[in-house]
């Protein structure tokens, strides 16, 4: 999910006429409201206080001095960019009547628009794209007065809006050129800007009465299909120049300019409604009014659907010019709204038809601010669009599914599985170590307890030993004395025995102690131990027969003695060296429970985890289901729309057929008309030579009478002179002749 882009764009002062024909730029002199620009944020002050609930903040603010090349660079290219990468995109322009929404998009030619430079840089970026081809295609529309019309085709006018199979809105008919380059595309961009509605308001000599959208439709796949599949990129990128919000009050619009201003004014309350809904404005989103006007329709997936937008909403403020009086902080510059005393913008060329009306356009401004503000909380879900072939599908489907088992089966689990079995022989380990350490304890228990029975019995055996000794001491030298000294030396050599079996148990025990993880403690005891057998050794050595019998007597005391301590001293370790087992024991146990459950816990987890993959394969096993009834019920729909085409292109083909016949026939009517033409005229032919050799007949006879006539005339003349010759003859002979 992805914020639309927002920026607020001020256009600059416009020059007004002064009295006497030259321009200056006109002062915002008069009101004591001002917006006052800091960065990205916009704030209105009130005689020099901010306004409460009149500050704004945005991605970006441009004041007057912004070009478009900047607003482009800074808000549109990321668009283009993406839509050449599969992205749909759209950029528009919003904002009051005459505030240089036009102006942003189609700019002028000091100053290309947001279009021109957005086809520049499409075709750029796509010819830098060395590892793909592209296929743009361009289409151009208006929505006026909520009729879509197509600017490329004059006369083309009322299409319908149609659902396609993705519920998307698609025009029918309109007319969509494939375009290989910029200057093909500008062109057609031209074409359309002739077919544009325009008309004139008092706010704005050549104001846009519609909305336009020009679209472009950007196609690529690799070149080498290895690469990425055969997956085709399919994004739309529409540029979109708004018609101007309006107040007929201000724009003074009547009869078809006031009908047009209705229907501008409801699509973009449409429009308000849909941003209003889709920012949250703190509450549920409820119903999106997308079908409430043409204009929302065409442009849903740009308004919180699959693209990435850019909003660029342009407000009619002036910098305070002439203000000398009011600082200007270097942090931050103030500018001031149109007020009373500034001119509606006029053009200098047309200001003269048009009256000069005051205005404030504070509360314009603030409502574009407003409606920027909401924008920028609408949230888009952009992704690249491919469109894949059954093989890629199915294709992908496999290595999705390939992955899941990875995953189920995969390294993961495996890991898992082996921490979990090392963890289980580490407990097997432990419980072993338990096993011999208690079974150690027991013979350490058991070996304590024939100790204290031996030593009870030394114990018991040594006061008689005393007795024998004083009674030794008293007595002389007799039979009976030598007799005793035997039965004391057999005593003494079981007593040896005893000490050597002892010992030889003793030997065995610290053996069986000479464990890897016996302490130090234990290593003393061990020594100790070997000092007692080597003590026993001496005392074995020392109970050889000595020279007397005295002696004997007193050295098997002092190591009886000697023993003795030795075995408590030993006794006393080894009591301690129990304590110290139990205690390791008990760590053991802590631990091996410790370790019981932490693998309890890991097989859980285990669990949990299978479960949830199974879960998860589970849903995209569903998924693929619905994707492959999906695609079922699309098969079944292309073969319906195929069967459907078939069906016109053979009712077509018999038309054409008919057509064909009819047109034979009416080639043949033809050649008989044009045959019969050819007899008529060359009978006219004829009859013209015929005409004319008449003429030239009527004309020679017509000249043959004609000079008859004159000759005619010649001799009725020579006659009349020779009758008036012969009465003047007559006449004279009268004369001639004497009267009677
Ligand atoms: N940033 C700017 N720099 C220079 N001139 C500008 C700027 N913005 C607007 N103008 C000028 O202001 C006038 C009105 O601008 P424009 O026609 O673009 O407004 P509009 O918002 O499209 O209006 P309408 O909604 O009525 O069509 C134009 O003459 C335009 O050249």
């Amino acid at each position: 999910m992805e914020k639309i882009s927002v920026a607020v764009r001020f256009r600059p002062p416009t020059p007004t006429p002064t009295a006497g024909g030259t321009s200056s730029t006109s002062s915002g002199g008069g009101g004591d409201r001002e917006w006052r620009i800091e960065d990205a944020r916009v704030s209105l002050l009130h005689g020099g206080s901010p306004v409460h609930g009149a500050s704004f903040s945005f991605d970006h603010v441009f004041d007057g001095a912004a070009t478009n090349a900047r607003v482009y660079g800074v808000l549109v290219r990321p668009v283009i960019r993406a839509a050449v990468d599969g992205f749909n995109g759209t950029v528009f322009a919003y904002g009051q009547t005459s505030s240089g929404k036009t102006h942003t998009m189609s700019g002028s030619g000091a100053d290309p628009g947001v279009i021109e430079l957005a086809v520049r840089d499409l075709f750029d970026t796509a010819r830098q794209a060395v590892d793909r081809e592209f296929c743009f295609k361009v289409s151009y529309m208006e929505i006026y007065n909520e009729d879509i019309n197509d600017l490329l085709t004059l006369g083309s006018q009322k299409l319908q809006i149609l659902d396609n199979l993705k519920h998307e809105a698609c025009v029918e008919g309109l007319r969509e050129d494939v375009v290989e380059s910029a200057e093909q595309t500008l062109d057609l961009l031209e074409l359309g800007e002739t077919n544009r509605h325009f008309g004139q308001s008092n706010m704005n000599v050549r104001s846009t009465r519609s909305h336009t959208i020009f679209r472009m439709v950007i196609e690529s796949r690799a070149k080498n299909k290895m690469d990425f599949g055969d997956a085709i990129r399919v994004s739309v990128l529409n540029l979109v120049d708004l018609a101007g919000s309006e107040r007929t009050s201000k724009t003074g619009a009547q009869g078809i300019r006031l009908e047009e201003g209705k229907f501008i004014n409801k699509s973009l309350m449409n429009l308000g409604i849909v941003i209003n809904r889709l920012s949250g404005n703190g509450k549920k989103m409820g119903h999106i009014p997308y079908r409430g006007s043409k204009l929302t329709r065409i442009l849903e997936p740009a308004l919180g659907g699959n693209a990435k937008t850019s909003i660029i909403c342009t407000a009619y403020v002036a910098p305070i010019l002439h203000r000398s009086a009011v600082p200007v902080s270097d942090t931050y510059r103030r500018v001031a709204v149109f007020v009373s005393a500034y001119p509606y913008p006029v053009s200098v060329q047309h200001s003269a038809q048009l009256p000069l009306k005051r205005s404030i356009h504070i509360d314009e401004t603030k409502g574009t601010l407003q409606f920027a503000n909401r924008a920028k909380y609408v949230s888009n879900c952009a992704q690249v669009n491919e469109i894949f072939t059954d093989a890629v599908l199915i294709e992908r489907q496999k290595q999705e599914i390939k992955e899941l088992r990875k995953r189920l089966q995969g390294s993961d689990s495996e890991a898992m599985e082996q921490l979990v079995l090392n963890q289980c022989d580490d407990i097997r380990k432990y419980k072993l170590e338990l096993d011999r350490l208690t079974m150690e304890l027991e013979q350490e228990r058991k070996l304590r307890e024939e100790e204290r029975i031996s030593q009870e019995t030394l114990e018991h055996q040594l006061p008689g030993e005393k007795k024998t000794q004083e009674d030794l001491n008293n007595t002389s030298t007799s039979s009976d004395q030598f007799t005793s000294s035997i039965e004391y030396k057999l005593e003494l050599d079981r007593l040896t025995m005893e000490i050597e079996q002892e010992r030889k148990l003793r030997e065995e025990r610290i053996l069986q102690e000479t464990l890897e993880h016996q302490l130090s403690g234990e290593k003393k005891t061990l020594e100790d131990l070997k000092k007692a057998s080597t003590s026993s050794d001496h005392f074995i050595s020392s109970i050889e027969p000595g020279p007397t019998e005295e002696q004997d007597c007193s050295s098997v005391r002092q190591v009886v003695e000697t023993e003795l301590e030795l075995l408590r001293e030993e006794n006393s370790l080894l009591v301690q060296e129990l304590s110290r087992s139990k205690e390791e024991a008990g760590c053991a146990v802590a631990k091996m429970q410790e370790l019981e459950v932490r693998c309890q816990k890991l097989e859980e987890d285990r669990i949990a985890d299978r479960q949830e993959a199974e879960e998860e394969c589970n849903l995209l096993r569903e998924e693929t289901s619905c994707l492959l009834l999906e695609l079922n019920r699309s098969k079944q729909e292309a073969g319906r729309l195929v069967a459907e085409k078939q069906a016109q292109v053979e009712g077509a083909l018999a038309r054409c057929a008919a057509l064909e016949e009819e047109l034979s026939a009416s080639r043949r009517e033809a050649e008989r008309l044009a045959a019969e033409k050819r007899d008529l005229a060359t009978e006219k032919l004829r009859w013209s030579t015929e005409a004319a050799e008449r003429e030239v007949d009527a004309a020679a006879v017509g000249w043959e009478l004609s000079q008859r006539e004159e000759q005619l005339a010649r001799l009725l003349a020579k006659s009349k002179a020779i009758v008036a010759h012969a009465s003047c003859m007559a006449a004279e002979q009268q004369a001639a002749v004497p009267c009677p």
